[in-house]
């Protein structure tokens, strides 16, 4: 089964807009999990231009699906995760300010410091996950950092859907493969919408997890958040009758 974990950072740009408390991003996150949500994403950073640290105090007391914290492993990142002991927490390689995610993790450069922070991030009894590209070179040594998972940066995968959808998944299907047989799990996402999930679930069935956040809440505008959620859950339930 590939999970879909719900991400909620565009819920909290909303309420942000207004300094106020709509919309209430834990009330949110519990009717996600109702809804069917079968984890939580959120993706705190350091300017709190969405999800707040604050926020995530109060989510890690009620999320009851698996809760997933992203971000670049900062001093106050790795605060956050040793107080909230979310189930997995996704390492990015975010500089600051930059407008999204936009890139993996280089396991090459990067994998004494990750090993490190890897096995910090297990003492608090959380699984990691590190956002990586589609290229083979960054899979053995995402390997040799510890980490439980890896989460494909699936941004091109997403942009180059409507060219060549073919093509577009290639590469993934060779690393998710390679990933596989490493023993890594998979999670899967960023730019993930209803046009191109279920393409992707197709050719990497065994996919654990995929995290969406910004098509799915643009799509909640029009189907509403509960039929939107089932909406993605289809997508990825095509294999399971
Ligand atoms: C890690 C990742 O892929 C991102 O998609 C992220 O969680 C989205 O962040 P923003 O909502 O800040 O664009
Ligand atoms: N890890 C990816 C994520 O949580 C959501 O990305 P997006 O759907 O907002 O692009």
């Amino acid at each position: 089964m590939t999970k879909l974990s719900v991400n909620i950072n565009k819920i909290a740009t909303i309420r942000n807009a207004r300094g106020g408390n709509n919309p209430d991003v834990v009330q949110v996150a519990l009717d996600a999990e109702k809804f069917g949500a079968q984890g939580i994403t959120v993706h705190p950073r350091p300017d709190e231009r969405h999800i707040r640290y604050d926020d995530v105090m109060k989510l890690k007391d009620v999320v009851t699906t698996e809760f997933n914290i992203e971000g670049y492993p900062d001093k106050r990142f790795m605060e956050i995760i040793r107080l909230a002991r979310p189930a997995q927490a996704t390492l990015v390689p975010d500089p600051p300010h930059v407008l999204t995610s936009n890139t993996g993790w280089d396991t090459i450069a990067h994998q004494e410091e990750l090993k490190d922070i890897i096995a910090e991030l297990h003492e608090y009894g959380t699984r990691t996950s590190i956002f990586i590209n589609p290229d083979k070179k960054y899979f053995e040594p995402a390997k040799l950092t510890g980490t439980d998972r890896v989460e494909l940066y699936t941004e091109p995968y997403a942009s180059n859907f409507h060219k060549n959808k073919q093509e577009a998944v290639k590469p993934y299907v060779e690393v998710a493969k390679m990933a596989s047989s490493l023993g890594l799990g998979l999670n899967a996402g960023h730019d993930l919408d209803l046009d191109n999930l279920r393409f992707l679930k197709e050719n990497i069935p065994f996919l654990d997890e995929v995290s969406i956040g910004h098509a799915l809440i643009c799509d909640a505008l029009y189907y509403g958040l509960e039929n939107t959620i089932q909406l993605y859950r289809r997508q990825l339930e095509m294999d399971e009758g």
